[in-house]
């Protein structure tokens, strides 16, 4: 065993280098077993569990540390090139970092831990470090303190491990050349959460003889070059003890999320290839023209494996000396700028001479192995595009990800990046919304609080931004294709080394293999580009939604061998054929659906259209994609509450459209009003000059009321009260804390619009005292004078506004509830608060309603004066 080992330096928290089963060497970090979520094994594990780097949900694979020669110190020499290149890649350009990045990442992110730690331990001569004088108790509590603020690993404490903080705290930056900087063994460097069960190097490694390791699997296919690569892999393979298994679930996910991965490791396995010394093998055996990998033919495990083998993952295939490399991965989620990313399947010549990089990582040109197989980062899952974004500017990489703090937020509205279009994506994701009351009596206000299934989190209490989009305009969809309640929470994983990061950060979950249609399918990544020039089998497990852009993987890929030279438009999207058994209802259901395909169609993605997934009656719905606009809207309208203010805001567009149709109400409605009156023409209805037509608005309790009351008798006029309109069903729903809706207020605007074109014949002056919160509600009542050209806002109708603070209006109107004299409910407010908006453009004079009545009175009296000078 390796000395570095038996030294006590791999103890828990020990960053090392692991060799997985495929051959390739990966960065990771030594857990104890405490750190393991409790959920229930589903077969035993044995050994010394370590936790893949480079994800927060990367896979956690078992080693033992005793016998294994898959297990090395991070800063052992071995890897000091890879480091030093890792290193290097920061500054490269995006698209060559690109190509390796999930390896150099988790390297970058290793070097982020080990930097962390250098704050507990002290640096020894030999390039390895010694904790200083310390317990493991107190340097768990100091690095605690270190870590204070870290970001909180959630996998975790979803699993019920203790977290040393919540704060949140930026990750150090890598310093280059930070080189032979060993390793303690006790520490949670990464502050990630505390090691309950901080146990001796001896300890752990005691128990990891106790057991035998011998069942597990290995996960991925990390394709790494180093000296140590060239290690001979069957001797490894041979060795059960170092079998590995995949715990990603555990790590990466929520409580109760076994089933979902039980045959993780397998697909997994299944998705690797060895990498011999560089040597790049053939991924795939469906149409590989009968050639067997080596990876095949070595030993039971892989024999084992064979029928799970992807028939459409090939990835590269040795064929008459060519091989095909086949870019299999998910441009449009990882390019740093897909208008230079070549979409294609190329041919290269594989005469050996694979460049530098090639032989080092065992990847070639194709990265895919780099990114996809790499810690974690498997065929099971598709990373998050990186080009979501938080507006619709073009966005590239990761500077652009739409983070929140140290999280991702998922909900922020996308935008990617195709050729030269700007493509805007849905990210899947299923909404609760909740309609209660806070309990303070002080703001009994009306909340909506919407959870995200993907992570759990509800948005109240996060700042999301969420932006609406109009039908059809999303043109990638990103659905986990995965169960619902299989939620990926890395989507609001810390990011504990974001300055190092430039590979996606999550994973989306492929469904379980036993839960759809071909078990190769299982394998794939839930969406990728790939050519579509034959048919594609039709997912008997599924639906989609959008069946125009994801269609089934599997065979489609597996039908036909790659091509030179296809450009974008030969690529499909796809996604891995439905899997959920929980059946998301599409709201929309989706009318959305077939503007989506038929703007596809001509976007020049040339997105398979047709026949890729059709519904299966059957089948479970698995994809439900529905603008969160339309979401809001139809929650909202269940529970009778009109949107909040920040949600108008986004659904700007949505409200003009509405304002459309309520001002073609308006002109029918104006028509009709005409007709009925018969014989008020509009030269009739011009009151004398001296005679006003005047709104006084505002949210309830802003002293309308009082104030036109006191105003009309100033004026000389008559008072008209809205409330006095409401039909008795408007009261009630208001007196039960039920916000109008439209459908509610447009016959009360009309009566109210009526009434005003009734009394402003008889030149009298007219002063109205109603909410009319909205500009389509005071468009209604100015379109009582007869001349009013909608939209201008040049009209005999005026509207004054009473400007009164929330907390001032929330007083009055408990003060006047107390009373027990108005029908109002002061639950309302809010929805008051949020409603009322109002155009510069519009001339609405605004009076400070905090002034007393008289002089709010008489602001009003000298403004009248000043307008009727000026008519
Ligand atoms: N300028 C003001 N200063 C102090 N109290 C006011 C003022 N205006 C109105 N109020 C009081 O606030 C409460 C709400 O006024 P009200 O006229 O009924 O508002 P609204 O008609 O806008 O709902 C009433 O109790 C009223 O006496
Ligand atoms: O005096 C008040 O408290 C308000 O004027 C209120 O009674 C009014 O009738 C509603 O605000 C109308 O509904 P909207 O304001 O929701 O349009």
């Amino acid at each position: 065993m390796d000395d570095d080992t038996s030294s006590g330096l791999l103890g828990v928290g020990a960053i090392v280098w692991v060799r997985r089963r495929n051959g390739s060497w990966w960065p990771g970090k030594i857990l104890s077993p405490e750190q393991l979520p409790s959920a229930p094994l589903t077969s035993p594990r044995s050994g010394t569990p370590v936790k893949l780097l480079g994800r927060e949900d990367a896979s956690v694979d078992w080693y033992n540390l005793e016998k294994s020669k898959r297990v090395r110190p991070f800063r052992c020499g071995e890897f000091d090139d890879c480091i030093e290149r890792a290193v290097a890649s920061l500054g490269m350009p995006p698209k060559k970092r690109e190509k390796y990045a999930r390896r150099e990442d988790a390297i970058l992110h290793a070097l982020e831990l080990e930097k962390q730690m250098l704050g507990d331990v002290l640096p020894l001569d030999n390039g390895h470090v010694r904790r200083a004088e310390a317990t493991d108790e107190e340097l768990l509590l100091r690095s605690n303190s270190l870590h204070q603020g870290a970001p909180r690993m959630r996998d975790l404490q979803d699993f019920g491990l203790k977290i040393v903080s919540s704060k949140r705290r930026d990750s150090p930056s890598v310093k280059p050349k930070m080189r032979h900087v060993g390793h303690h063994s006790q520490h949670d460097e990464d502050g990630d959460f505390v090691d309950s069960g901080l146990t001796s190097r001896s300890k752990r490694t005691r128990s990891a003889d106790d057991t035998d390791a011998g069942t597990t699997e290995s996960d991925f296919s990390v394709s790494v070059s180093d000296s140590a690569e060239t290690e001979h892999h069957d001797d490894d393979d041979d060795d059960d003890d170092e079998e590995t298994t995949s715990v990603s679930d555990y790590l990466g996910g929520q409580k109760g999320r076994r089933d979902f991965e039980s045959t993780s490791s397998e697909d997994l396995d299944d998705s690797i290839l060895s990498e011999d010394s560089g040597r790049q093998f053939h991924r795939n055996t469906g149409v590989a023209n009968g050639s067997v990998s080596k990876w095949q033919l070595k030993g039971k495990r892989n024999i084992r494996n064979l029928p799970k083998r992807h028939v459409d993952d090939i990835e590269r295939l040795h064929a008459n000396g060519r091989r095909f490399t086949s870019r299999r991965r998910v441009p449009i989620w990882r390019s740093d700028d897909y208008r230079d990313y070549d979409f294609s399947y190329s041919i290269d010549s594989d005469n050996g001479d694979d460049d530098e990089e090639e032989e080092d990582y065992g990847a070639g040109d194709d990265s895919q192995d780099t990114e996809n197989d790499a810690c974690g980062v498997d065929d099971d899952y598709a990373p998050i595009p990186r080009a979501l974004s938080r507006d619709r500017n073009l966005h590239t990489g990761w500077d652009h990800v739409a983070w929140e703090g140290d999280y991702y937020n998922p909900m922020m509205s996308a935008q990617l990046r195709l050729g030269d279009k700007d493509r805007s994506m849905l990210v899947e994701v299923d909404l609760k919304v909740v309609a209660r009351y806070q309990i303070d009596p002080e703001k009994r206000l009306p909340i909506i609080s919407m959870t995200s299934k993907l992570n759990g989190n509800s948005i109240i209490g996060h700042t999301i931004q969420i932006e609406a989009i109009g039908d059809g305009s999303s043109d990638n969809l990103v659905s986990a294709s995965y169960k619902a309640n299989e939620a990926i929470d890395s989507y609001a994983l810390p990011s504990g080394w974001r300055t190092a990061r430039r590979t996606a950060n999550v994973r989306l979950r492929r469904p379980t293999p036993s839960s759809i249609d071909g078990d190769e399918d299982g394998r794939d990544f839930p969406f990728s580009l790939q050519h579509e020039t034959s048919p594609t089998r039709v997912s008997g497990g599924g639906v989609s939604g959008r069946k125009g852009l994801l269609v089934r993987k599997g065979a489609a890929s597996r039908n036909h061998l790659p091509q030179v030279g296809k450009s974008l438009s030969g690529k499909t999207l796809k996604k891995v054929g439905s899997s959920s058994s929980q059946k998301i209802r599409t709201l929309s259901s989706i009318a959305l659906e077939q503007k989506q395909v038929s703007r596809s169609l001509h976007d020049g993605l040339d997105y398979q259209t047709d026949g890729i997934i059709k519904p299966s009656s059957s089948g479970p719905t698995t994809v439900a994609c529905i603008p969160v606009k339309l979401v809001y809207s139809r929650l909202l309208e269940k529970i009778n509450r009109p949107p909040s203010k920040a949600v108008l805001n986004s659904l700007n567009r949505e409200w003009r459209c509405h304002r459309l149709e309520v001002i073609g109400a308006i002109n029918k409605t104006k028509m009709q009003a005409d007709r009925d009156e018969g014989e008020i023409t509009s030269q009739q209805c011009v009151p004398p000059s001296s005679s006003v037509l005047v709104v006084i608005m505002g949210v309830a309790g802003a002293g309308k009321s009082t104030i036109g009351r006191m105003l009309s008798e100033v004026v000389n006029g008559e008072f008209l009260d809205a409330d006095d309109f409401h039909p008795p069903s408007n009261k009630e729903k208001m007196h039960n804390g039920i916000p109008l809706s439209d459908e509610d207020r447009l016959p009360w605007l009309q009566l109210l619009r009526h009434a005003l074109l009734e009394r402003s014949t008889s030149g009298k002056s007219v002063i109205l005292a109603c909410s009319a919160l909205q500009e389509q509600y005071r468009e209604i009542l100015r379109s009582a004078d007869p001349n009013y050209q909608l939209g201008s806002f040049s009209c005999r109708v005026k509207f004054v506004l009473l400007d009164v603070s929330p907390d001032m209006v929330a007083a009055r109107l408990a003060a006047r509830a107390a009373q027990g004299n108005h029908f109002m409910s002061p639950l309302l407010l809010q929805s008051q608060l949020d409603l009322l908006r109002i155009c510069d453009a519009e001339g609405v004079f605004k009076v400070n309603a905090a002034l007393s009545p008289r002089a709010i009175v008489k602001e009003i009296e000298d403004w009248l004066g000043r307008i009727a000078s000026h008519d």
